[in-house]
């Protein structure tokens, strides 16, 4: 487990980090999602040890992670952009990472590079951005740590890939102790990805949950109801956080379980009625909104 105590960092002026206190739990893939500058980077460099908080601390596996060889050898840390030492090629860097991490997977490396049509002996500099990206990958989870920390890696992969890498990700988890962490600003390609899902903004988290409990407690109806007086009577009894109409179609995002809400409906005899899927942009407004933040403010 990742467990962020408390943590802050500052470069001059800057609040990049502040007061944070989060927990990533194992075996699962964790979203941290955020505008840009809203500290996504540094909270990832802290946890993959390669800065210090200037308070609190960053403890992996119960250890703190920063000047720590045993446990940074558990993590993976794949930076915005990546870094690729010049003139080498795939194979290179392969060797490199080889020698750092004890259980890097040389067979698993091979068996990916063929599946994802990565040639190893081309330099890397010739590769185009999202192979770069799936290098990344290839090497973060051939090197067998217990950790992946990705920073806007989704960024830049196209949606056949992504998904591709998301399954991965999942097969992973099922046959070996792994825990990605994903950051991005897009929550677009967080949502079909992560199991759950953090929100930091300015340098502190907003709400850090389970995106399957999240969608348990909300949802988006859309149904005809025979009358004005119905939908009057139907939206009382609901706790409703948004609706619109659409002609004669009631939208509405309720809060409460999906068999709660549907019931309360049909007992004002819908014409029609069905359930739709919430985005996490529309999930994150809802959640957010009664915390007193705008999230509509925050992403828009
Ligand atoms: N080395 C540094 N020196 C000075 N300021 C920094 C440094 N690193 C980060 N910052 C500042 O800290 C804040 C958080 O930056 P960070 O890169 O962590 O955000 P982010 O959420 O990853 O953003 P993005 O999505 O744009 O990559 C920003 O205001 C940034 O300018």
């Amino acid at each position: 487990m990742i467990e962020i105590r408390n943590c802050s960092k500052a470069f001059g002026e800057i609040h990049a980090i502040d007061h944070v206190l989060m927990e990533i739990g194992e075996r699962q893939i964790f979203g941290l999602v955020g505008t840009n500058g809203a500290g996504k980077s540094t909270l990832l460099r802290m946890a993959a040890g390669v800065i210090k908080p200037d308070e609190g601390e960053i403890l992996v596996d119960q250890e703190p992670v920063y000047e720590n060889e045993k446990i940074k050898q558990q993590i993976f840390y794949i930076s915005d952009g990546g870094y690729f030492p010049q003139g080498y090629t795939a194979a290179d860097l392969k060797d490199f990472y080889r020698e750092y991490y004890p259980d890097f997977m040389t067979d698993r490396y091979s068996k990916l590079m063929g599946q994802f049509h990565l040639d190893e002996k081309r330099r890397i500099s010739s590769y185009s951005k999202g192979m770069k990206k799936q290098l990344l990958v290839i090497m973060g989870i051939s090197a067998g740590t217990k950790y992946l920390l990705c920073d806007e890696t989704f960024d830049g992969l196209d949606p056949v890939m992504r998904q591709a890498v998301k399954s991965l990700f999942v097969s992973e988890i099922m046959n070996r102790d792994f825990t990605p962490v994903i950051a991005s600003h897009n929550m677009r390609e967080l949502e079909d990805v992560c199991d759950h899902v953090g929100l930091l903004h300015k340098g502190g988290i907003l709400l850090s949950r389970e995106l399957e409990d999240m969608k348990f407690h909300i949802h988006k109806i859309q149904c005809v109801l025979p009358d004005q007086t119905k939908e009057e009577t139907l939206l009382k009894e609901l706790d409703v956080l948004k609706k619109e109409h659409q002609g004669s179609l009631l939208i509405f995002t309720a809060r409460g379980t999906r068999e709660e809400i549907l019931q309360k409906v049909q007992t004002q005899n819908p014409i029609f009625c069905e359930v739709i899927p919430l985005t996490l942009e529309e999930i994150f407004i809802s959640e957010t909104e009664v915390a007193g933040y705008e999230v509509k403010n925050i992403f828009w």
